[in-house]
């Protein structure tokens, strides 16, 4: 299909087999997810060209892998990050930058310097040499470098993890900015639940070399039937806007789709603004009546549209629609025989906490 990823693409090492069938979109962020030795890092190679694969390949309309045809890896239109930057230590970073975009030629080239100066704050870097900078900054140096090549397909291979938290922290802006300003799509592999939940828009759940899940993010974390199943990180993320800042009590009150929830005021946050919030499974409890005790902030008529029982020994994924917006609650399934809960029963979520993404 035109405008998207198609990759089924099977491949043995050792004892280990990749075997996967993925349509995934033409631009925005799809997230790789799964434990450690899944083979996330196997299936960006084997798209990459780096490791050979039997089945096919395409983006965008462009066959890379058919039958016979296999493009090698110097003609796949794609840049790869990884946790290392690699950046030639005798080069500035303004001729760092300007390695790759030289060498396409200027019918091809779609991204420009200043564009990617300006995307990742890189102007203030630009006479500096690479021993000199933070691991942030450098790392944002390897992604400009990478886009200044055009690529059709941005590969990131865990991109954050040698950083420090702060490095982190410091970085996601510029790879939100980067999501929303660039139209070709990003796959990134990511342990961490809190950088998908912030930057993808699409996830791919890989275990032992298959994907057990693939959709859109927010959709998709929202199941309860897929074997990979997050186990304590379980939740959803959902996206609303601030409608209120209360700096009496250091609260917001965010709208989203299906009704409102109060969360810890953060200085940044200001009316108006939208922001991503993950609420965990194990932070839901379920009540059969509206709470009396006004102290509990968050409590939202929610409607059950799924349960699924025993997910581990004792305890149960329930599923539940507030307005649009799903919500996955973890139960112990005792619980869930005391309160005789059943699919399309109205039931009231307590929400015992709410994490900002940002
Ligand atoms: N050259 C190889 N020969 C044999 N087995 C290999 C080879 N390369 C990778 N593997 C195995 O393939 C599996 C998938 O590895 P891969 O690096 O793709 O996993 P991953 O999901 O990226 O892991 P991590 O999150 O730890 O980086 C692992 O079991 C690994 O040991």
């Amino acid at each position: 299909m035109t405008g998207t990823v198609n990759a089924c693409l099977r491949c043995q090492l050792g004892d280990f087999t990749l075997d996967v069938d993925l349509t995934l979109p033409g631009s925005g962020i799809t997230a790789i997810f799964g434990h450690s030795g899944c083979g996330k890092t196997t299936l960006l190679r084997c798209i990459a060209g780096l490791q050979p694969a039997e089945g096919h390949l395409s983006v965008l309309g462009e066959p890379w892998q058919a039958g016979k045809l296999s493009r090698p890896v110097h003609h796949r239109p794609l840049a790869y990050v990884f946790q290392e930057t690699n950046l030639f230590p005798h080069l500035s970073v303004r001729k760092n930058l300007l390695y790759g975009y030289r060498r396409v030629p200027k019918a091809h080239r779609k991204i420009e310097p200043e564009q990617v100066h300006q995307w990742l704050g890189l102007s203030p870097l630009l006479e500096r040499m690479p021993a000199g900078l933070s691991g942030g900054e450098r790392q944002r140096v390897a992604i400009g470098r990478a886009l200044l090549t055009s690529p059709r397909l941005l590969l990131m291979d865990e991109p954050l993890t040698a950083l420090d938290q702060q490095s982190k922290q410091d970085i996601l802006p510029y790879l939100e900015r980067l999501r929303d300003s660039l139209e070709l799509p990003v796959l990134y592999v990511s342990h961490s639940t809190a950088e998908v939940a912030r930057l993808a828009d699409h996830i791919v759940m890989m275990d032992q070399g298959r994907v057990v899940a693939q959709g859109p993010l927010q959709e998709t974390l929202a199941r309860t039937d897929h074997p990979f199943r997050l186990e304590e990180n379980a939740g959803v993320i959902l996206e609303g806007k601030i409608i209120e800042v209360d700096t009496r009590w250091h609260l917001c009150r965010l709208a989203f789709d299906g009704g409102e929830l109060w969360l810890r005021h953060h200085d940044h946050l200001s009316e108006g603004m939208t922001v991503r919030v993950q609420i965990l499974a194990r932070d839901i409890s379920l009540a059969l009546q509206e709470h009396p005790d006004q102290s509990t902030q968050n409590l939202l008529p929610a409607c059950i549209d799924q349960i699924d029982t025993e997910v581990t020994p004792g305890t149960s994924l329930v599923r539940l629609g507030a307005g649009p917006t799903a919500f996955l609650a973890r139960l112990t399934t005792r619980s869930l025989h005391q309160l005789q809960l059943e699919q399309g029963q109205q039931v009231w979520m307590q929400i015992k906490s709410v994490a900002l993404m940002d």
